[in-house]
């Protein structure tokens, strides 16, 4: 059955019901048989085989449009401005967005998550307030921390948690202000747009000046904040060190929020034990504690120690495995 169709064959369902129940009725004399509705604040009451339901005209839109957006495919664009040689091509090309990444399976100490959590709930729930405010609905994070703590993986999950998708700006690879303004006017509203290579593109040589000058003298970051107003979330992954990207952004105050991932601390160690091995305690917890506080490991590299390497490998197999690595590290860092 058509869209349409089904619609038909419930309105004219429902013109008995609204019938009997409803306040307010109008009736369209151009239908035949008579089609009579009911007013979008009013509710009929049906049954169907012993099933009590309520139509509501306003909470079945508002339902089916939620509904459309939870189950939409979401999409990861990413720029391709670089391998284009004439205007027909699109800016962004993308793939589908399909990430399991989750606030719950990401390894980072619970206060700095509920913080992180806490912000962004407050932030999809704000839309009315920053309207009223009058200020553009968006926020902007700045994450940064070594290769390997899991910057790209809390992009994925904000994403999962927004249900947004993804527009992902690998900034040195965009030749000019106008081409970056181009690519940020591309993007549609709800999104998470990511930022990448911040670092990089502070230090300008000699490709970057010319970017400089094309906005009056302004940096490109000034490009990437005007621009921005476009878009209802703008999320900076940026890598390495705050140092000097902090500086300029701080100082601007560019950011929101700035989100630092760190080396695993304990904290994130029992995240990524109970995602990998599915244990929450066990003797060796003391010794990786311990040797955790001595010595720098990524996340990425006990997810990667964690996991079994061969099938029905025992979780004691597993940690001592990461108690070696541990110690290695320990002795090479000093
Ligand atoms: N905090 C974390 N929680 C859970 N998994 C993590 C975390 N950090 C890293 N990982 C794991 O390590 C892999 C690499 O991490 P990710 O790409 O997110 O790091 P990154 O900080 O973005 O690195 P880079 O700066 O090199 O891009 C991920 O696929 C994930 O499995």
């Amino acid at each position: 059955m058509k869209c349409n169709e089904a619609f038909s064959a419930i309105e004219h369902h429902l013109t008995s019901l609204s019938y009997k129940q409803a306040w307010k009725l109008k009736g369209e004399a151009v239908m035949q048989p008579l089609v009579l509705k009911m007013e979008e604040q009013e509710e009929v009451y049906d049954e169907f085989e012993g099933i009590k339901l309520i139509w509501s005209l306003r909470k079945t839109v508002s339902n089916s449009k939620a509904m459309a957006l939870r189950n939409r495919q979401r999409k990861l664009y990413i720029n391709c401005t670089s391998h284009r040689d004439n205007d027909k091509q699109s800016d962004w090309s993308h793939v589908i967005f399909d990430h399991p990444a989750s606030f719950e399976t990401i390894a980072m100490d619970p206060i700095q998550k509920k913080e992180i959590v806490d912000d962004f709930t407050a932030f999809g729930k704000a839309k009315e307030y920053y309207a009223r405010m009058g200020k553009p609905w968006k926020r902007g994070y700045l994450l940064y921390g070594p290769p390997g703590t899991g910057k790209s993986t809390l992009v994925a999950a904000i994403a999962n948690f927004l249900r947004c998708d993804i527009y992902d700006i690998e900034l040195t690879s965009v030749p000019s202000n106008a081409e970056l303004r181009k690519l940020l006017i591309g993007i549609r509203s709800k999104s998470v747009v990511v930022i990448e290579g911040i670092d990089c593109s502070l230090d300008l040589t000699s490709q970057r000046k010319t970017i400089s000058k094309s906005v009056k003298g302004e940096d490109e970051n000034d490009a990437v904040n005007s621009v921005q107003e476009q878009v209802k979330l703008f999320a900076a992954a940026v890598g390495k060190s705050e140092g000097k990207t902090s500086k300029a952004l701080i100082r601007r105050r560019r950011m929101d929020m700035h989100i630092e991932l760190p080396y695993c601390g304990f904290e994130g160690f029992k995240v990524s034990a109970k995602n990998y091995l599915s244990v929450e305690s066990h003797f060796l917890f003391a010794i990786i504690r311990q040797l955790l506080q001595e010595t720098n490991i990524t996340p990425a590299d006990v997810a990667e120690n964690l996991m079994p390497k061969v099938i029905d490998e025992d979780v004691e197999t597993s940690l001592l495995r990461l108690v070696k690595v541990l110690r290695t590290s320990k002795e090479r860092q000093g």
